[in-house]
């Protein structure tokens, strides 16, 4: 009877040492040659987080090779009764992570030797019947358990054995410490699902071996347990003895910071009343290994988000860094701190403000997680004013930093920077000079827009490469990380076949198209300084045009990716006001915002709400093919695709007049991939007749079962702390970007004054749109092949 505590350093760590752990009892019985399968108990977590770091210690675990599979049986712990999601249940877990796994690289495990509870049967307690037949059948049969993993509560429970539960009632204790192998039907207030089905503990502590995780949060119940266990064995004078050399429980420390157990002792009492934890009372008769998450001691990391009141830092800063916290993407140690000017928002003037009056409304609408997942992400944040007028207020921002790191050796720090572009050269001065660590790396984020055309861009790059270095300097556009986005180099290079088609002897036009069908609401006084060319085009849809257009990098290494986009970039010819059409929704000047511009200004807005602009490529690959660019707010859907049409077979060809093939990229929504092409219809005959347009299609979603795909902000939050720059847009990308608007916008602006054609809001847009397009040599055909143009079905 006695610990050994296993300490890992980091997620990773603790999924290696997991699974290790198991590996290596499943390797020792199984090398040992006996007759009877191992014995796996696997119980799950509560909580987003924690399951999450189940499931891959789980799917880490069917990839080890050394064990045996077909020896090996599985069992559930304990199981959620009348969970209306399937999805949710621990049994899915199993099957989603571990079963799944083994079943892909097929290594042998029988589906009979996994034995999970029914919950569709009719009662719990029906259920709990039928599981216990099965199971001890096969306990019995086999000499198990010889493993069983559990995690240890707040509150004390383990697997589902709550002390709430037994403590209301002084049967249940007996019930659930009964002589005999059972199956308990058990209740508990504390998480959504209140009916569980668990073993009861002699099946636990029958196990060989037992691990406990502990997990955030288990700390005091672990120390209780810890305390009363060493009360009971070795009474208090000798618990105080001891303590010095030897943790009471027996426990000794290694160099390598595992914890070796030399628990030695007199026979357990029996407990005179129930225990505040059962894993007290496991713990008289079972060895057991503690797998815990050790905070890193070295290393502090800062996640600093400057203009954190404001509304891009809620809506999409903040979710985000919550969904990084509920995948385990955020170092232990993180703290996020969200500043913010008290001048400008008076009402936040506290973290409890901030969290009140902020993040809850946003944070909450996210799906998945539990209060224990929010109380950990809270433990993170704090929140600190600071004036950028006032620089020792950014000194008391450092100090704070300092605090925060609480004397590790090391201290990372990202500054985001949520604030309006004005304020950025002022910010980064600041920050650099009163507020940079001086034992690790400093990163700064950037938002666009960068500028509203080359010369504002170049001062504002020239005003932060006086503090920063250009590695230091992350600029954003979220579009780069996307998830089709960040698949088109994958699509293209890794497909050889398929990426020689990317060339103009194949291609007749290149569509890329944005559509929102939300106005400008609530953002009318920003837009409309920029207009949809320079909100959407110059920056989202060029960088996709790169992607789609660039030749393959080098490698895949941040500055092989960005040479080779720039290299593109420098070959597109400055867009012709000839070939852009812009548009306004009607309603649009109804705005209040855009109301007081127009008194201000003495016009009404001239503001392009609506763009079609036409790009060509001076190059090998691409010359001659149109790049068709749309962006629009107001449309008739909301939608961001790549269209790639290909060219039209000779009228004389094998199969006559057919309609062209396509290759689509659907960005978004319900991401995709499809190959409108020909074929033959079945049936007999064997005429040009007989062919039709049809579909190839790749849903992303169903063939790679996403439950849920990231936001763009996560991946690229995730990557400025992972140090990955070839998702963020270089100084020269930025300027070739530019080079490239400049001469167009400085045209409808400046000299024409252009007037935007007037476009019903929820429709398609101008019709001197469609004809632009029509005019590049875009066909429009229907679902079923036949050509069709706007003129005959504008609505
Ligand atoms: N995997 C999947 O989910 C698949 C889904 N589909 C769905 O099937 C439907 C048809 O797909 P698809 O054939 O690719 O696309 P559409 O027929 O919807 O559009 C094809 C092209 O025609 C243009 N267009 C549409 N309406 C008009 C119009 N009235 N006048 C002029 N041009 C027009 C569009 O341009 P513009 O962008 O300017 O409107 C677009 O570029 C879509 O809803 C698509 O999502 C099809 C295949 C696979
Ligand atoms: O950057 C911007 O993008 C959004 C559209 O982003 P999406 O990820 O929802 O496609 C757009 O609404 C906004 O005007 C623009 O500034």
């Amino acid at each position: 009877m006695g610990i050994e505590r296993i300490l890992a350093s980091s997620e990773r760590d603790f999924v290696a040492k997991s699974v290790d752990y198991i590996e290596e009892c499943i390797a020792k019985h199984q090398s040992q040659g006996r007759s009877t399968n191992f014995v796996l108990g696997l119980s799950a977590s509560n909580g987003r987080v924690r399951r999450a770091r189940q499931a891959d210690v789980w799917s880490t675990l069917a990839g080890r090779t050394s064990i045996d599979w077909s020896r090996v049986c599985v069992f559930l712990v304990d199981e959620r009764y009348g969970w209306h999601c399937e999805e949710e249940s621990n049994s899915f877990l199993i099957r989603d992570t571990l079963i799944k796994n083994l079943n892909r690289r097929s290594a042998g495990f029988p589906e009979s030797n996994l034995i999970l509870p029914s919950t569709g049967l009719d009662s719990a307690l029906a259920c709990a019947e039928d599981y216990q037949s099965r199971l001890c059948d096969m306990l019995e049969k086999e000499h198990g358990p010889h493993l069983v993993t559990i995690g240890l509560g707040s509150d004390g429970h383990i697997a589902s054995v709550f002390p709430e539960w037994y403590k209301a009632v002084p049967e249940r204790w007996s019930t659930a410490t009964q002589k005999t192998r059972g199956v308990l039907v058990t209740e508990t207030s504390e998480f959504e699902v209140r009916t569980r089905i668990c073993v009861n503990l002699r099946v636990i502590r029958e196990a060989s071996n037992i691990l406990v995780t502990l997990q955030e949060g288990s700390e005091e119940a672990w120390t209780n347990v810890k305390r009363s266990f060493d009360e009971e064995r070795f009474g208090e004078k000798r618990f105080a003895k001891r303590a010095k050399v030897v943790e009471p429980t027996g426990v000794v420390v290694s160099t390598d910071g595992f914890l070796m157990v030399h628990a030695k002792g007199r026979k357990p009492k029996p407990a005179p009343k129930p225990p505040d934890s059962p894993l007290h009372y496991v713990l008289r008769y079972s060895n057991i290994s503690a797998m815990q998450l050790s905070l890193d001691k070295e290393t502090h990391y800062s996640f600093v988000v400057m203009g954190a009141a404001g509304d891009l830092a809620k809506k999409k800063t903040f979710p985000s860094l919550f969904q990084l916290h509920l995948g385990r993407l955020l170092p232990g140690s993180m703290k996020i701190i969200g500043v913010d000017d008290p001048k400008f928002h008076t009402d936040v003037t506290s973290v409890s403000d901030f969290w009140e009056k902020r993040l809850r409304e946003y944070l909450e609408k996210q799906k998945g997680w539990v209060n224990e997942d929010v109380e950990s992400f809270k433990q993170r944040l704090h929140f600190v004013h600071v004036q950028l007028d006032q620089p020792e207020t950014m000194s008391a921002l450092d100090r704070r930093l300092q605090e925060l790191a609480e004397g590790r050796a090391k201290e990372h720090r990202v500054f985001y920077l949520a604030l309006p572009p004005f304020l950025f050269a002022q910010a980064v001065e600041h920050l650099r000079e009163r507020c940079w660590s001086k034992t690790g790396w400093n990163r700064v984020v950037v938002e666009k827009p960068f500028g509203k055309n080359g010369a504002e861009a170049a001062a504002l790059s020239n005003s932060l490469k006086k503090y920063l270095d250009e590695k230091e300097i992350f600029r954003m556009d979220h579009y780069l990380a996307k998830t089709l986005v960040l698949n088109l180099l994958t699509l293209r290079f890794a497909n050889r076949e398929l990426g020689h088609l990317f060339h103009c002897h194949h291609v007749a036009n290149v569509r890329i198209t944005f559509k929102e069908a939300i106005g400008v609401q609530g953002r009318a006084g920003y837009f409309d300084g920029y207009g949809i060319i320079r909100d959407i085009m110059q920056n989202h849809l060029m960088q996709v045009l790169t992607l789609v257009a660039m030749e393959a990098p080098a490698t895949l290494e941040a500055e092989d990716v960005r040479d080779e986009k720039v290299k593109v970039l420098k070959q597109i010819r400055p867009i012709a006001p000839r070939d852009c059409v812009i548009g306004q929704y009607d309603g649009y000047q109804a705005d209040p915002d855009i109301q007081k511009i127009n008194l201000k200004q003495g016009y009404a807005s001239r503001c392009p709400t609506f763009a079609v602009a036409v790009l060509y490529l001076d190059n090998e690959r691409w010359s001659g093919v149109p790049f068709i660019m749309k962006a629009g707010k107001g449309l008739e859907v909301h939608q961001t695709i790549v269209r790639i049409q290909f060219k039209k077979a000779p009228p004389s060809s094998l199969f006559g007049e057919q309609p062209q093939n396509e290759l689509v990229i659907r960005i978004q929504p319900n991401e995709a991939i499809y190959y409108k092409m020909l074929a033959k219809m079945p049936g007999l005959t064997q005429q040009a007749r007989d062919v039709e347009q049809t579909v190839l299609d790749l849903d992303l979603k169903k063939r790679f079962e996403l439950r849920r795909t990231p936001e763009a902000y996560e991946k690229l939050i995730h990557d400025v702390i992972q140090g990955e720059s070839h998702n963020f847009v270089r100084r020269d990308e930025l300027e070739q970007a530019w080079r490239i608007f400049d001469p167009l916008l400085t045209t409808l602006e400046k000299e024409e004054k252009r007037e935007p054609e007037r476009y019903t809001l929820g429709s398609r847009g101008p019709l001197k749109a469609d004809m632009l397009i029509d005019r590049m040599g875009f066909r429009r055909y229907t679902v079923t092949g036949v050509p069709g143009f706007a003129e005959d079905d504008f609505d």
